[in-house]
C-alpha cells in the first residue's frame, strides 16, 4: 500500500493558506498542522518541516526566505516546497508553477523540488501574453501595457480588514510609480523583451480579477487578425480544464468568477480600426493563488 503523502502548510491561518487547506480537504493527503500559537515559532516550522513530504509556503516573501533557508539545512531530508509568495518566481532554481505555460511545464512541475505559485496578475498577463509571443503573433519587444482590477483580498488580512471595517475606496489605482512586484515575473514568464508597463487596481468587492492588455493590430504585423489571436489562444489550451478561451462579451464583470479555480480568456476588439483588447477574468484567490496551488500539489504528488 502506498503512503499517503503529508503536507504541510506554513502559514495555513491566511488567506492563501486557508483557501489551501480548504481545497485539500477533497484530496487523499494528512495535513500536519502546528499549534497556532507557535506558527511563527521557527523550531515548530522546521520540525513540522521535517514531518512532511511537501510544504506549501502562504506567507510574506521574508518569511518564506527563511522556510527555505531552513528547508536548505536539512539536506537530503528537506521535503519539496510550493512557495505561494513573490520571493522566487523568477528564481533560477525554482521551476514556474504554471501548468498550461508551454508543453513540458506540467511535467517539469512533477518532478520539481522547488516550485514557485505564479502570482495573480501575472497569471491573467502571462496567460495572455506568451502563447501569443511563443507563436509568433505578438512581438516580444511589443510595449505592453497592462490594466488590471483586483477584489481586496488580493491584499492579504491587512487590506480585507481595512475594506470590511472601514469600507474601502470604491476604486483605487496603485502602483503609480511602476514598481509593482509582479513586473520582473510577467516581464520573464511572458516572454517579453521590452518591459511592460503594468497598473493595478483594487475594487471594493472581496474577490474576483480582470487584467485587460490593449494591442494595436498594425504594430503586430499587417495581416494579424482578431480571429487570428482568438484562435492562437484557443488552440494552445485545448483540452485544458483549469483556462477557457471565450467569445468576446459587450461588458465584464470582475465578480463572476469568484469562487471558482478557473480563468477565462477573450479577445475583444475592434476589427474596423484594428484594435484589440486581450483580457483575463479570473478569482485572485482561486486560479490566482489557491486554485492554482492545488494544481500544482496535485502535479507534486502525482495526484492526477
Ligand atoms: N491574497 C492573494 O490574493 C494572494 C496572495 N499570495 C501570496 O501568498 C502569501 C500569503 O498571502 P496572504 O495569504 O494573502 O497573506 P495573509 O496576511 O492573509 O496571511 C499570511 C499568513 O502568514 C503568517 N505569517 C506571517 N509571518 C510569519 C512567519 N514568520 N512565520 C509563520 N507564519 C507567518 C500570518 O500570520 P499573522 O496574520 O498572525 O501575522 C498569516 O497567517 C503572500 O506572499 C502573498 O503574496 C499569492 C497569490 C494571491
Ligand atoms: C489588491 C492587492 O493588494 N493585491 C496584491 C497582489 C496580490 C498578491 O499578494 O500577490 P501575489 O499573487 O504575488 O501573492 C498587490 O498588489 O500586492
Amino acid at each position: 500500500m502506498t503512503r499517503t503523502p503529508v503536507v504541510f502548510i506554513d502559514g495555513e491561518a491566511g488567506t492563501t493558506g486557508l483557501g489551501i487547506r480548504d481545497r485539500l480537504a477533497s484530496l487523499p493527503v494528512a495535513l500536519h498542522s502546528i499549534d497556532p500559537a507557535h506558527r511563527k515559532d521557527p523550531s515548530a516550522r522546521k520540525e513540522a518541516m521535517a514531518a512532511a513530504d511537501l510544504v506549501v509556503l502562504c506567507l510574506p516573501d521574508d518569511a518564506s526566505r527563511e522556510a527555505e533557508a531552513m528547508a536548505a539545512t536539512m539536506g537530503g531530508n528537506a521535503p519539496r516546497l510550493l512557495d505561494a509568495s513573490t520571493a522566487f518566481r523568477t528564481a533560477p532554481n525554482w521551476v514556474y508553477g504554471f501548468p498550461e505555460l508551454e508543453a513540458g511545464q506540467a511535467g517539469a512541475i512533477a518532478s520539481a523540488p522547488r516550485v514557485s505559485n505564479p502570482g495573480c496578475y501575472p497569471t491573467g498577463a502571462i496567460g495572455l501574453l506568451r502563447p501569443l509571443i511563443d507563436a509568433g503573433v505578438l512581438p516580444a519587444h511589443y510595449p505592453v501595457c497592462i490594466n488590471a482590477v483586483s477584489g481586496y483580498s488580493g491584499g492579504g488580512r491587512n487590506l480585507i480588514e481595512a475594506h470590511v471595517r472601514d469600507g474601502g475606496p470604491a476604486f483605487e489605482l496603485y502602483g503609480l510609480g511602476l514598481e509593482h512586484k509582479h513586473v520582473p515575473e510577467i516581464h520573464k514568464h511572458a516572454g517579453l523583451t521590452r518591459r511592460p508597463v503594468f497598473v493595478p487596481s483594487v475594487g471594493h468587492f472581496a474577490q474576483g480579477m480582470i487584467v485587460s492588455i490593449p494591442l494595436h493590430l498594425d504594430d503586430l504585423d499587417g495581416h494579424v487578425t482578431t480571429n487570428d489571436l482568438h484562435t492562437v489562444l484557443d488552440r494552445h489550451y485545448a483540452g485544458q480544464d483549469a483556462v477557457r478561451v471565450l467569445a468576446p462579451e459587450a461588458t465584464l464583470s470582475a465578480e463572476a468568477l469568484a469562487g471558482s479555480d478557473r480563468m477565462e480568456l477573450r479577445v475583444h476588439g475592434s476589427p474596423r480600426h484594428r484594435q484589440v483588447l486581450l483580457s483575463a477574468r479570473l478569482d485572485n484567490l482561486g486560479k490566482g493563488a489557491s486554485g492554482a496551488a492545488i494544481q500544482n500539489i496535485r502535479l507534486m504528488l502525482g495526484l492526477g
